[in-house]
């Protein structure tokens, strides 16, 4: 298998896990994952699109849009869909992530999902959202169950051994996001519209 079809496989796979596992935990999760996958697909077909070999890595994503005027800047454009603030978006979701893998790794196994989850969306995405995709947040979160039925859903073996690879996890998420936050800082695509 070439290197590139490997690489689409693998990609592939990771978001029909995504897919599956936001699924597992039940229908009120779909508006978040369908929105994911939707924004991953967006990404997709530009790194498999006309000028792909500009998509390959953030850093050339950022300067090939910028060069050809194809962010908007200011408000919603022509480029609505623009790599940059679609990648905008995952971004914050990634910092959510963070804080919520963080705290999952952390507490007792008695601990509710809802609360951590909750706690790390408020400090995160929610603001960026407006005030009714916060309320549908709060309901699904509300439906996720204890911390060990969570990581029995995660299929990755014992407690022991999730909390062991959550600690092997968080520092490559964590590089991951401080290096896009530093790019696009340096632009000022923070705030992308
Ligand atoms: C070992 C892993 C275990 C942990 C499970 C991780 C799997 C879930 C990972 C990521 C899923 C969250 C991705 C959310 C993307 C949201 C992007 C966004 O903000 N979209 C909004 C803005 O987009 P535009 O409208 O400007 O195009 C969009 O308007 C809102 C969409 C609805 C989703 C908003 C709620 C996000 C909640 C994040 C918590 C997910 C809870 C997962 C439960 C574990």
């Amino acid at each position: 298998m070439s290197q590139k079809v490997a690489v689409d496989a693998l990609r592939y796979i990771s978001v029909l896990l995504l897919f599956r596992f936001m699924n597992s935990l039940g229908t009120a999760f779909s508006f978040i994952s369908n929105d994911a996958v939707a924004k991953i697909q967006i990404l997709e077909n530009y790194r498999c699109g006309a000028n792909g070999q500009m998509y390959f890595t953030v850093q050339s994503m950022v300067k090939y849009e910028v060069d050809h005027r194809l962010v908007d800047l200011e408000k919603r454009g022509n480029h609505y869909e623009s790599g940059c603030r679609t990648l905008l978006r995952l971004h914050r979701a990634l910092k959510w992530l963070q804080l919520f893998l963080e705290k999952l790794r952390v507490a007792s196994d008695d601990s509710k999902t809802s609360v951590l989850c909750s706690e790390a969306y408020n400090d995160s995405l929610a603001n960026y959202h407006p005030w009714i995709v916060r309320k549908a947040a709060a309901i699904a979160f509300y439906m996720l169950p204890s911390r060990a039925s969570f990581f029995e859903i995660m299929n990755m073996g014992p407690s022991e051994k999730v909390v062991a690879t959550l600690g092997d996890a968080l520092p490559l998420i964590s590089k991951t996001y401080d290096i896009t936050q530093e790019l696009y800082n340096q632009h000022c695509f923070l705030d992308l519209p």
